[in-house]
């Protein structure tokens, strides 16, 4: 038996880089009696004291616990927390603790995740660009940074086109979004495919008018539409429209993810590890997407710990369609933060292969980096949108 000893989580932040929510992360540090270490993230922005808070309730119930039983320790957590299965804090706190297990427990069995979790089904992982828009307001400025994306040999890059608007979208709104989605595909030519990231901002009629607008720049898919809550408003949004939808980064457990395969409402899912349950859920929700034809888009925001993690599922997935990276956009302090870098090249990312997440905490830059005080909150942009692009030109 592996007991833990101790569940331990340090929220880490510098500067406002990129994006406000990525500048964040709360990192989550799992110790076993024998001395072993493992390392699990986890953030939701506005949320990381709540989520660091919760990280010290689980470690009052899962100490002394063995760390292999990740089922038991979900369970007992879950009889504990009443409301586990409907709030994000409870789930994004387990989630880490969750991922930080299975880093032990690679760890103590010598292998990488994948080779735990499937084996190797691709040598190397396909990923899109994200946060490479950073101040991009007029098309042209758009244009210029998806040049340079494409130039480092991304095959693939996703942005939001939208600014400013929210709910509704005006004429002058759908101008402006494809002036901008004509500016980047006329740049990076039809061999590189572009994502539409909506960021669940808008009810279904306005969604549907994008949808007619952006068609013809031939997008991979488009993401969120709606609002994630609006399941009728997405119902609307199928029956009216062609083109393929992703969306599950907000989804917290697979009972939800169920529901929107069944409702046949998503063809890429975009679950993200952090938030849906860690790798225990994950595996199930990657078995129920292949059941229902759906492939994998995992929704990867987050820093370098949840990038490993997550490239572990990319590796053996036999549903697997394109992984979102930052790696490239990261704050530089993530990137220095772990020994063993993910580097993208030529549009793809290595798989880890050091036992467990395959990537290992330079625990010297934990003190420099703790944030002290309030997280950082900017009311004059959403947490959520890529730094200096809440903008019309
Ligand atoms: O698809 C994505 O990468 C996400 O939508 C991010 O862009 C979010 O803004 C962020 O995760 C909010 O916390
Ligand atoms: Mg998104």
């Amino acid at each position: 038996m592996t007991k833990i000893s101790e569940i331990e989580a340090y929220i880490l932040g510098k500067e406002v880089t990129s994006a406000q929510w990525a500048s964040l992360m709360v990192l989550v540090k799992v110790t076993t009696s024998d001395g072993r270490v493992g390392w699990g993230e986890t953030v939701s922005a506005l949320r990381a004291e709540a989520v660091a808070n919760f990280v010290k309730k689980i470690n009052t119930v899962l100490k002394g616990s063995d760390v292999f039983n990740v089922e038991k320790n979900k369970l007992e957590w879950y009889k504990h927390d009443f409301n586990m299965t409907i709030s994000l804090e409870s789930t994004t706190a387990y989630s880490a603790v969750d991922i930080a297990s299975w880093d032990v427990i690679g760890k103590e069995l010598g292998a990488p995740l994948y080779k735990l979790l499937g084996g190797k089904t691709r040598d190397k992982i396909l990923v899109y660009a994200n946060g490479w828009y950073q101040n991009c307001v007029r098309p042209e400025d758009f244009a210029d940074k998806a040049k340079e994306v494409v130039k480092k040999g991304y095959k693939a890059l996703k942005f939001d086109p939208f600014g400013q608007y929210f709910n509704d979208i005006s004429k002058r709104g759908l101008d402006m979004a494809e002036e901008r989605v004509k500016a980047v595909r006329e740049v990076v030519g039809d061999n590189v495919d572009i994502l539409i990231e909506h960021h669940g901002r808008f009810n279904a009629n306005s969604a549907i008018m994008i949808a007619k607008r952006l068609e013809k720049y031939n997008p991979l898919f488009m993401e969120e539409p709606v609002h994630p809550e609006d399941m009728e408003g997405l119902k609307k949004y199928r029956a009216n429209t062609s083109l393929r939808i992703a969306l599950g980064e907000r989804i917290i457990n697979k009972h939800q993810a169920l529901h929107f395969m069944k409702e046949g409402l998503v063809d890429f899912l975009q679950a993200d590890l952090y938030r849906i349950g860690g790798v225990t859920e994950t595996k199930k929700v990657v078995g129920i997407a292949e059941a229902f034809d759906v492939l994998m888009a995992f929704h990867n925001a987050q820093g370098p710990i949840l990038n490993a993690a997550t490239l572990q599922f990319d590796a053996f997935i036999p549903n697997f369609l394109i992984q979102e990276s930052f790696y490239d956009w990261f704050p530089s302090w993530k990137r220095e933060l772990i020994y063993d870098g993910t580097p993208v090249d030529n549009g793809y990312a290595i798989i880890p292969e050091r036992p467990g997440l395959g990537v290992e905490v330079n625990e010297k830059m934990l003190e420099s980096l703790k944030v002290k005080g309030e997280e950082y909150f900017n009311p004059e942009e959403p947490v959520w949108v890529v730094k200096g692009t809440w903008k019309d030109y």
